[in-house]
């Protein structure tokens, strides 16, 4: 049975097994060919989101093989993100022999096809051996239906010597095509509306970026010369960040996002949820006067949206559809891009805004981007130049642990971009074995620690709650080049301009991961 669903892992292109093993796995690993490679991971959570990071930079399947319910659940935190930034990740996990399940004995991962639900899209554990493959196939084909998202298979490890029934062969060349549109009255509907309104807007969610779907975004907005923002809490970037008609990041609140939308009489919102609102902040969903137009390819954020009205269509094709059709506004066009804020840094070590602006000035200018420095956000969007398509990952849950090893899974997916981790002092240590990984697999991925001993983002929500000084808000003492020699990675540590710029040089010219640890500053900038 190994054999065929090794076959259909091929015919599909999946053959990186990113996992951790257990002894319920050996008899699947056992069958592995030589043409499928094996990315061990130390901990299921940096094993999940290093094929998170992979699978959004390639932008195809990935996938993941782990040891019964204990390494499902090491991976549970990772998928919190994976299934709201729609990776089709592919999570299998051995099971102990299926006759001695019922009773649970030992690595008996109990009630298999519920335990990570509702983190993944689709779960199951085959009925009988004969039914792994179509099982396996059922599980590939609904990750990458539109609505993408993870996928969970449990599979009893004495299943793998059953002999596969002699039709399974049909399933490694079948295909299933997505191929839903809107019509030609909806684009009339929507063209219209575009076309009448006195003051639209755009705003762009992490969609647009996934399906490559920028430069139509570009298009559509300097045809309606209409500002554009990208939804609240950002897990791509889909529209280039130095372009006239960018006005950043949405605040999360949801007056706050209202407000900032005030004046504007119809907002197209595609790519994105509406919305994934974060600190709650009451108020009007819009402001007076304005609709909202949702497109999303992905029918439960349409139906579970609050407000306006949705359309359930592939991205790409829509925005590159309305963008040719609508007729060019005769409304001013919009401004250049101020200059970039000044930046400086006072205390000791360097403000987060001044290591950005270092960082863009030397960095290679496609560099691709993954945060997880959860209190430099508005620094981060003020002071980067985003210009192409998949150039920052942020976790799409806000769920700590993804940042560290998926920049080294996206340095895996893409060898020709440099990757660089922008990561916090506190997140760095939920993904931290995947250092282990990038220096076993020699991934040369940087890796920035923005050290300000704290946990930056609680200590920011602990005035919007007005909770005062809570208990474990600091991080203080961690020595992260220490850390990361231990795993196998060069590291340094410095806490000026001069050195942080020489620092990221020489991991640029290094080609092997690198750690720069930085002495940051809190609450100053
Ligand atoms: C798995 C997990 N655990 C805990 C949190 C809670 N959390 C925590 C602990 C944050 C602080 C992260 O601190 P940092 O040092 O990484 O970055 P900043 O100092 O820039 O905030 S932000 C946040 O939401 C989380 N989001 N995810
Ligand atoms: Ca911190």
């Amino acid at each position: 049975m190994s054999e065929v669903t090794y076959d259909l892992l091929r015919a599909r292109g999946l053959t990186t097994v990113f996992g951790n093993p257990g002894s319920n796995e050996l008899p699947f690993l056992s069958g592995m060919p030589d043409d499928f490679r094996y990315i061990l991971g130390l901990h299921e959570g940096a094993v999940l989101s290093m094929a998170d990071g992979y699978s959004l930079v390639t932008g195809e399947a990935a996938f993941v093989n782990l040891h019964a319910a204990s390494g499902s659940g090491n991976a549970m935190g990772a998928l919190t993100n994976s299934v709201y930034s729609h990776s089709p990740l592919i999570v299998t996990a051995g099971q102990q022999v299926r006759s001695t399940i019922g009773q649970e004995v030992m690595l008996s991962n109990v009630d298999a096809g519920t335990l990570m639900r509702p983190l993944v899209k689709w779960s199951s554990e085959p009925t009988c051996a004969e039914d792994v493959p179509r099982t396996m196939s059922q599980a590939i084909h609904t990750a990458l239906q539109p609505g993408r998202g993870p996928v969970y298979v449990s599979v009893p490890y004495d299943d793998w010597a059953a002999e596969a029934p002699a039709e399974t062969a049909r399933l490694l060349d079948r295909e299933v095509h997505g191929a839903a549109a809107l019509s030609g009255g909806q684009i009339g509907d929507l063209i219209d509306l575009l076309e009448g309104a006195t003051n639209p807007a755009l705003v762009l969610g992490p969609a647009v970026d996934a399906d490559h779907a920028n430069a139509h975004a570009v298009q559509l907005a300097e045809k309606l010369r209409a500002p554009v923002w990208i939804a609240p809490s950002p897990s791509r970037c889909p529209f280039p960040t130095r372009h006239p008609s960018f006005r950043g990041v949405l605040p999360a609140g949801i007056a706050d996002l209202s407000q900032t939308l005030a004046g504007h009489d119809v907002i197209l919102v595609v790519g994105a949820p509406v919305f994934r609102y974060h600190q709650y902040v009451p108020g009007k969903y819009l402001p007076d006067g304005a609709r909202l137009i949702h497109i999303t390819d992905d029918p439960g954020e349409a139906a579970r949206a609050p407000f306006g009205d949705a359309y359930v269509a592939p991205i790409a094709n829509t925005l590159d559809v309305l963008a040719t059709m609508v007729t060019a506004s005769d409304r001013a066009p919009l401004a250049p891009p101020a200059d970039f804020p000044e930046v400086g840094s006072t205390g000791s070590g360097l403000d987060p805004a001044h290591l950005f602006a270092l960082l863009r000035g030397a960095a290679p200018h496609d560099a691709i981007y993954v945060n997880e420095s959860t209190s430099t956000g508005d620094a981060f969007w003020a002071q980067m130049d985003l210009s192409q398509q998949g150039s920052y990952y942020f976790p799409a849950s806000g769920g700590l642990g993804f940042g560290l090893p998926a920049a080294v899974g996206a340095q895996l997916a893409d060898p020709h971009r440099q990757v660089i981790g922008l990561i916090g002092d506190g997140s760095a240590n939920y993904g931290i074995t995947a250092l282990w990984t990038a220096a076993r697999f020699k991934i040369p991925v940087i890796i920035v620690i923005l050290k300000n001993g704290t946990y930056g983002a609680l200590r920011g929500f602990s005035k919007i709650l007005n909770t005062g000084e809570t208990p474990g808000l600091d991080v203080p003492g961690i020595d992260f080049v220490q850390i990361a020699e231990g795993y196998g990675v060069r590291g340094s540590a410095v806490d000026t301009a001069e050195d942080f710029t020489t620092a990221v040089k020489s991991a640029l010219a290094a080609g092997e991961p690198t750690l720069i640890e930085v002495r940051t500053t809190f609450g100053q900038s």
